[in-house]
């Protein structure tokens, strides 16, 4: 699968920001296996840019594809399916369920297109250091905690990309360095992508592009 993108910007932006940007208003092909890194300022729109490359708002000019799958066109029922099997997303504000456990909350999504077994998800959740949290309500967590829940959750499913959105913003260094060898794991085991978007270049991601927002 690849993913293109052609002279995207969203409505709400000026047009000179074309200009600056190594993203907006340009041509880009990402082939699966490739590894992203989007560096981006608070307020550029890197959030605005994750959300329409998983087809949750619309407001841009421009276009995105998956393959031949161009999500200005793609109905509900089809959006659905190709996020099932081909895209998977650590949101910044993470959207759990907050009043089922984390092991629910993890189960629920392990369910909908089973990728592991059951028993991966203690395995991950040791991995993270946050093994004794699976039967506490999603909610009673730190926000830290929650972002590892999140990322493991988004690993849970098949995906050719896995798109993140600052998804280490409330962990420290150790835990950053875990999560992200861990979403390498997975994604390389998948031969998939990460498209990686953050305020800052962290080191320890190995990207093949590396674009300025
Ligand atoms: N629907 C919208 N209508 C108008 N302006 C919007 C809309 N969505 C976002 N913006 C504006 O676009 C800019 C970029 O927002 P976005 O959330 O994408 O940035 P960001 O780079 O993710 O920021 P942060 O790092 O602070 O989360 C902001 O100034 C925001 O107010």
């Amino acid at each position: 699968m690849q993913l293109a993108i052609s002279k995207l910007l969203p409505t709400y932006f000026e047009k000179s920001r074309s200009e600056t940007s190594e993203i907006w208003g340009k041509d880009l092909l990402w082939k699966k296996g490739e590894m992203i890194k989007i560096v981006a300022p608070s307020g550029s729109g890197k959030s605005s840019l994750i959300n329409f490359l998983y087809g949750m708002r619309k407001d841009y000019e421009g276009n995105i594809r998956y393959d031949q799958h161009d999500l200005d066109k793609t109905d509900a029922e089809s959006l659905a399916s190709l996020r099932k099997d081909h895209i998977s997303i650590v949101f910044q504000d993470l959207r759990l369920f907050p009043h089922q456990t984390v092991q629910e909350n993890l189960e629920i999504k392990r369910q909908l297109n089973p990728y592991h077994p059951k028993e991966k998800i203690a395995e991950m959740a040791e991995r993270l250091g946050i093994g004794k949290k699976l039967p506490s309500l999603a909610r009673t967590c730190s926000y830290g905690e929650q972002q590892r829940v999140a990322i493991i959750r988004a690993l849970m499913q098949p995906f050719d990309f896995l798109l993140l959105d600052e998804p280490f913003s409330h962990l420290d260094n150790r835990n950053s360095e875990l999560a992200m060898q861990l979403m390498l794991e997975e994604t390389r085991a998948r031969q998939a992508s990460i498209v990686f978007a953050d305020l800052e270049r962290i080191e320890f991601f190995p990207f093949t592009s590396l674009y300025h927002l």
